[in-house]
């Protein structure tokens, strides 16, 4: 005990420590280092106080229109310091693709920068990409953001039901996975004029007749639970591209199973009111329902068919995400995870 040099010596301590970070004796003991900074909802306020920032009277008219229970507050501290980040890594990205090309002696032209939001259904990944399209037009390197859905990529209802997967919508298998890779890799390579279709919530199908056209932005904003999916293998036994390949920065909304099943339910009761009492709505059925009969339709989707993606196919993307926003019960954002290696 205590001998220089022994077991429990500050040297000892030290090789460990160095063994650990070598990846030696650890490593069989699945020790890796994380790539992620960790930062708690303070660390994240400490930084924009760095980096004063605020939201003028035209910012929140614009941004109280994306949801009522959004909440300024929240805005200012978590998102506008997240979207300021963002247009830094906007103009980084464009100061490397310049120097490539001045190396390759190209002629430099600027291709949008490419941004995916993942997370399970009802997480609130179409709020998050709002606010982020919302916030980052603020920024002069980043006035012409777009936002596209992968929901448009999900194969029409009759195809679905061929091929026996109408209630399988958002698993892997249910999206034309090379329509939509065509369309990011287009976008990304900088064609004019890219065209996607588009699903309706409310007739519960693609519409046909109807496309959104990305017209070269700034800021491309790629938003559905499988965007950050490993590349499908091929029929001659390679793996070929995956969506995300063409992305330069990643968000994944994470949030506890428990919570996202009782945001995903009461928005289901909320809809009542809403989306499912319109005439040309597929789920018009939902609309006369009791509290309790609408609760137990809800749970059982979710229980059937969004909670097993997630597990299966959502959550396990998770750690190839950039950025990991963690949401509490009442979706404020509790802990930051930034990719720093
Ligand atoms: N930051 C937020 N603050 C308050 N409420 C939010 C926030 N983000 C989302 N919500 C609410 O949570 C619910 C789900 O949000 P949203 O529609 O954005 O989820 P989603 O992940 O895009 O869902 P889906 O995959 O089903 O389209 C909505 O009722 C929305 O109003
Ligand atoms: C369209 C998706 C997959 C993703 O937004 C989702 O909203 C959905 O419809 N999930 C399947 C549940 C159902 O079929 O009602």
């Amino acid at each position: 005990m205590g001998r220089v040099g022994g077991r429990h010596s500050p040297d000892a301590l030290l090789r460990s420590r160095r063994a650990r970070s070598n990846g030696g004796a650890f490593a069989a003991a699945g020790y890796m280092p994380s790539p992620y900074l960790e930062l708690d909802r303070e660390d994240w306020a400490r930084l924009r106080r760095a980096h004063p920032l605020v939201l003028t009277d035209e910012d929140v008219a614009r941004l109280t229109g994306l949801g009522e229970s959004l909440n300024m507050s929240e805005i200012e501290e978590v998102y506008l310091p997240l979207s300021r980040l963002l247009s830094y890594y906007v103009e980084g990205t464009g100061h490397l693709h310049r120097i490539t090309s001045n190396f390759l002696g190209d002629r430099p032209e600027r291709t949008p920068f490419v941004i995916g939001v993942a997370g399970s259904v009802a997480v609130g990944k179409s709020t998050t990409a709002r606010l982020l399209r919302e916030l980052l037009a603020r920024w002069p390197s980043t006035p012409r953001v777009e936002l596209v859905t992968t929901d448009g990529f999900l194969f029409p209802n009759a195809e679905l039901e061929r091929r026996g997967l109408l209630h399988r919508k958002g698993f892997p298998e249910s999206y034309d996975q090379r329509a939509l890779l065509r369309f990011v890799a287009e976008v990304k390579a900088g064609s004019e004029e890219v065209r996607a279709p588009v699903y309706s919530h409310l007739s519960y199908d693609i519409v046909r007749d109807q496309e959104v056209v990305v017209h070269r932005p700034d800021v491309l904003i790629v938003e559905g639970l499988n965007v950050l999916q490993a590349p499908r293998m091929r029929e001659d036994g390679r793996t070929g591209l995956a969506v995300s390949d063409f992305f330069d920065f990643s968000v994944y909304v994470d949030a506890n199973v428990n919570h996202i099943r009782r945001w995903y339910v009461e928005r289901f009761l909320q809809l009542r009111q809403t989306a499912f009492a319109k005439p040309e709505s597929y789920f018009r059925r939902y609309a006369a329902m009791t509290d309790e009969e609408a609760r137990d339709t809800a749970e059982v989707i979710w229980r059937t068919i969004n909670e097993p993606n997630l597990m299966a196919n959502v959550l396990t993307t998770r750690g190839r995400a950039t950025l990991v926003l963690t949401k509490g019960p009442d979706h404020q954002v509790t802990r930051v995870r930034l990719r720093k290696l």
